[in-house]
């Protein structure tokens, strides 16, 4: 019968924020049993406490993996980013460490678009202000400020898996789409690229932002952007809070020069739902404000905690990393019959040939090897005959360059 070479019970899954049930059951087809599961993040010691222990960790937006978590994450293998965003991971630690980062790329993306199209609508027909006019008792029936959104112009920023699924819902909807992107992208549909950001502001009737969290994307919707936009335009965010600079947004709609805002991402969230939400932009009735839940439907959290549960299962049964967000992407075979080492190294000149002569100098035969590198890391994986793994597995770990090894089997 074939063993793992660390029995699947003692190999330790902790999955944060809710994870979707899915995942629980994902893995335990996959033969997985020691899951421990948190409905919360925790906080910065508890997490280091809670994952000292993991060789898996899962979690979704909220769960900070810092150089320090990591350094108290002495047996993690990899993390599974439940969600896209992988801001919250610092990539350049877990690498260094060789730990495999996964994340859901498409699974929410659908989610967010709907949610985006639906705050559009409402924000045009200025349903924000009126329904929460009529809670207090009051009636404001007038077609005044109230648009179609048919022939009006969405401008979104950043034409990646949402930013295309949103633009091809709009212009069925008969909305006119426009787009501005660091990169060139194909248009889908009679979308349209400008290329500047100045300019789609000032085109746009709807703007919305898809972008993720990166230095050159903090604060891209400042004072100065906000000001070229039209006069009665709106600004949807559900990217990420360190985009829009929310006191500035805040005086253009005191100004009125806004006609509403929909708000999902904030630059500092609650860490729970028992904590108060707090932010400038509670005092106006024409804001959207939502708990950053744009992602956040039965479906999409059904479909992403199987897809990064099953992603985490594969790794560490037999070492495949496609889709992985920091390391080399390589789907491997079943590996019946033989053992399989997986080697993770810096990418540097020389490891390869070394590796090599591990092979050539004590003569253990290779069934298959498996190559694929980045800018950082090369990661080999190599089938040899379970007799003389240990061997080998001795000679690779010694190799200079060496992150990490291990053996399956
Ligand atoms: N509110 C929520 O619950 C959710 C939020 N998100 C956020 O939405 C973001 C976008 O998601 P996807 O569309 O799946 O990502 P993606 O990676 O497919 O697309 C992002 C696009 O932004 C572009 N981009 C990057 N930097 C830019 C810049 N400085 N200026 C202009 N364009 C830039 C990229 O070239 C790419 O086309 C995620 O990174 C995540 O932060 C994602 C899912 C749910
Ligand atoms: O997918 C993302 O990047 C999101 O922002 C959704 O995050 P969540 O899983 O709701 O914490």
């Amino acid at each position: 019968m074939a063993r793992q070479s660390l029995p699947k019970e003692k190999i330790k899954f902790l999955l944060l924020e809710g994870i979707h049930p899915s995942a629980v059951e994902a893995l335990q087809r996959a033969g997985y049993e020691n899951i421990e599961v948190h409905a919360k993040a925790l906080p910065t010691e508890e997490l280091k406490a809670a994952i000292a222990g993991a060789h898996f960790v899962g979690i979704r937006s909220r769960t900070q993996l810092t150089e320090e978590v990591f350094a108290a994450a002495r047996k993690l293998v990899a993390v599974g980013c439940f969600c896209i965003g992988t801001n919250q991971v610092n990539l350049e630690a877990a690498t260094k460490r060789g730990i495999a980062v996964f994340n859901a790329p498409f699974s929410n993306t659908r989610s967010v678009a709907e949610l985006v199209i639906a705050e559009a609508i409402l924000l045009l027909r200025g349903v924000a202000e009126k329904n929460a006019a009529a809670h207090r008792g009051e009636w404001q029936k007038s077609a005044t400020g109230a648009f179609e959104i048919r022939g009006k112009k969405l401008g979104i920023i950043g034409y990646g898996n949402i930013g295309v699924q949103l633009g091809i819902i709009a212009e069925s909807l008969g909305m006119q789409v426009q787009f501005y992107d660091v990169v060139n992208k194909l248009p889908l549909g009679n979308a349209r690229q400008v290329h500047s950001l100045g300019q789609l502001l000032a085109s746009s009737d709807v703007v919305t932002l898809h972008v993720p969290e990166t230095a050159a994307t903090q604060d891209m919707i400042g004072a100065q952007e906000l000001e070229l936009m039209r006069e009665g335009g709106i600004l949807i965010n559900a990217s990420r809070g360190t985009v829009v600079d929310i006191d500035a947004l805040a005086a253009r709609l005191e100004s009125g020069h806004l006609a509403g805002a929909a708000i999902d991402v904030f630059p500092v969230e609650p860490r729970s739902n028992d904590d108060e939400f707090v932010s400038p932009l509670r005092r106006f009735d024409n804001v959207f404000l939502t708990p950053h839940i744009g992602g956040s439907t039965v479906e999409a959290q059904e479909n992403i905690g199987m897809e990064v549960a099953e992603k985490l299962a594969k790794y560490s049964d037999n070492g495949t990393t496609t889709s992985s967000v920091n390391f080399p992407e390589v789907a491997l075979p079943e590996h019946a019959g033989c053992h399989r080492l997986l080697h993770i190294h810096h990418n540097i000149p020389g490891v390869m040939s070394a590796i090599n002569s591990v092979f050539s100098e004590t003569g253990v035969n290779v069934s298959a090897q498996f190559l694929q590198t980045n800018e950082a890391v090369g990661y080999v994986v190599i089938d040899v005959d379970a007799e003389y793994s240990d061997i080998a597995l001795a000679r690779l770990a010694a190799v200079e360059g060496t992150i990490r090894s291990r053996v399956l089997f």
